[in-house]
């Protein structure tokens, strides 16, 4: 790289971004999501950690073979066989690179039980191995930032000398603060021999809040790899947010004057799309990416704004592709309208997709006033989540609610054959949720039903998220509709639809399937 002040930018959306308690995505949702990581300028996608499982060995391959311009990367522990089954997975890239990390701070180092000289010779022997198969190869002394300093200046000079081009520097549990991100850089690049051969990387955790200031307190000292992931998706409080530092850089390049190669006007369809895959909705407030980040409702601010944007706006909307072109969309616009709103919103559609989303857009413009951009965004993520090849389609429901007691009457269609029953419940969608138990009897359990207006008034659309649990296996729901109960029942039998994938998968026979449907 030529350019010093050039920020490479490492996803793991796909890696640490998954590893959120209920964000499994779908094989084909993770080709969607790289696909548009290769696309929007992502330097390296960590696509996963190939031998955590079969479906994650698959998918790196997969994103492998299908990248066309990043780097793709591959997680592996210290030991040798991880190393093999991630160099299998990432070789058919273009651009491959193995990533191998170990815990090196006092606490990590007892988990392996490894003394300080053994883990090392560990690292010595990993790092060689992994260099030997490619020679793209970056190490992390996991939990670097709670690790004594004379010992990771050891392990890192082991790790360049070995063969690693990058060092990752972690803060896994989100427990420094920028002054510390950017003295630690500082203090490695100074004092380890080789330091100035190889990028060094910061991969910061958000426990704190302080995730997006230690990245860039860490490029500040001369860190030159930023890991990250879409929406700040990741464990427990997540990890950096790409859209945060990469557009602070951007709007803040006065005083952070680093590039990245990122096509920022890709932001929002991609974390739209990661929000709807990963079922994590993004709260309203969140920097770049929020509902409200460009909204301005009080007095003061309409009126700063309307005699300059720039009162009250440091960025465009249209910097992060959000739409500026109001297409005001009703019960009158046709196909042309509707696809070059959706273009405007970052959804391409082919026209088997648009005949699709028309249909239903018609559909809902009848039942309701203004048709709003975040409409359209539900219509197209409840089109791509509820499609006519599902095993279980919801055809008709009828509810009674009130003080004298709630029932449901539903019918599907399973697997091509009608059925209908009446349940009652303890509300009107436990109700519902028993009638699909009693056509589908399963034993998954639902961990988290989740009801979000996407506009005001009172016939808004409501999205709902349904999360469930079946043998360790989670999956997700989503669907949109002006009826929240209706779209309960849709987010809810398409949980089930994702877990009759995920069971077929696994081998679980279709013998089970059926049985349970009968
Ligand atoms: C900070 C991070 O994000 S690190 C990445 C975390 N991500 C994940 O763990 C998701 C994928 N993980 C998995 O699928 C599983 O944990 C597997 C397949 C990797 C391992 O599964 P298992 O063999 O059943 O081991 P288990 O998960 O119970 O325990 C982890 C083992 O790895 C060892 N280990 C953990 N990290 C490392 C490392 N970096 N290098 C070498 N060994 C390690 C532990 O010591 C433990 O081995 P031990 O029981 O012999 O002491
Ligand atoms: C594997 C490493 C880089 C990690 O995810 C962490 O330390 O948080």
């Amino acid at each position: 790289m030529t350019d010093k002040n050039r920020v490479v930018i490492f996803d793991t959306t796909l890696r640490d971004g998954e590893q959120s308690p209920g964000a499994t995505m779908s094989h084909a949702e993770k080709l969607e999501i790289a696909q548009m990581l290769d696309e929007m300028g992502v330097d390296i996608i960590e696509a996963g950690f190939p031998i955590a499982s079969e479906g994650d060995f698959a998918a790196v391959s997969e994103i492998a073979k299908q990248a066309q311009n990043s780097v793709i990367c591959g997680l592996a522990r210290a030991q040798i066989p991880d190393i093999d089954r991630c160099w299998e997975a990432v070789k058919h890239a273009r651009r491959p690179r193995i990533h191998t990390f170990i815990g090196t701070s006092p606490l990590h180092r007892a988990i392996p039980n490894l003394d300080m000289d053994q883990m090392a010779e560990r690292i010595e022997q990993t790092v060689t191995h992994a260099r030997n198969l490619c020679d793209n190869v970056q190490w992390s002394p996991m939990d670097a930032t709670r690790t004594e300093h004379d010992y990771l200046c050891r392990v890192v000079e082991i790790a360049i000398k070995a063969g690693a081009t990058t060092i990752n520097i972690p803060d896994t549990v989100g427990y420094t603060a920028p002054r510390e991100s950017a003295a630690l850089i500082a203090m490695l690049l100074e004092r380890v021999p080789g330091a100035d051969e190889v990028i060094f990387a910061t991969h910061c955790h958000n426990d704190l809040g302080m995730a997006t200031a230690n990245s860039l307190a860490a490029v500040e000292a001369g860190a030159r790899q930023i890991e990250c992931t879409i929406n700040g998706l990741g464990e427990r409080a997540g990890n950096t947010a790409l859209e945060e530092v990469v557009m602070a850089m951007k709007v803040r390049h006065d005083i952070m004057p680093f590039t990245t190669g990122i096509d920022t006007t890709k932001i929002m369809a991609i974390s739209r799309r990661v929000a709807q895959v990963s079922g994590f909705v993004v709260q309203p407030n969140k920097a770049i990416v929020g509902k409200n980040a460009f909204l301005h409702e009080s007095g003061i601010h309409q009126d700063g704004v309307l005699k300059n944007v720039e009162t009250f706006e440091i960025m465009r909307p249209a910097d992060i592709g959000l739409n500026e072109n109001n297409i005001a969309m009703g019960k009158h616009s046709g196909r042309a309208a509707l696809r070059a709103k959706l273009a405007d919103l970052g959804f391409e559609v082919g026209d088997n997709q648009l005949k699709d989303i028309f249909v239903r857009f018609k559909a809902l413009a009848d039942r309701k006033k203004e048709v709003y951009d975040e409409d359209i965004v539900a219509l197209v993520q409840d089109a791509s989540a509820n499609t006519e090849d599902d095993h279980l389609q919801v055809k008709h429901l009828r509810v009674v609610c009130g003080s004298d007691g709630q029932s449901a009457d539903l019918t599907m269609v399973v697997d091509g054959e009608e059925r209908t029953v009446h349940a009652t419940g303890d509300g009107p969608v436990d109700a519902c949720f028993n009638a699909v138990k009693q056509i589908f009897p399963h034993n998954a359990r639902l961990k988290l039903y989740q009801v979000h207006a996407v506009t005001e008034g009172t016939d808004a659309q409501a999205t709902v998220s349904v999360r469930m649990e079946e043998d360790g296996r989670i999956v997700n729901g989503q669907a949109a509709d002006t009826d929240t109960i209706l779209a309960s029942v849709k987010a809810y039998v398409g949980a089930l639809n994702h877990l009759i994938v995920r069971r077929q998968r696994a081998g679980k026979d279709d013998k089970q399937i059926s049985m349970y449907s009968h």
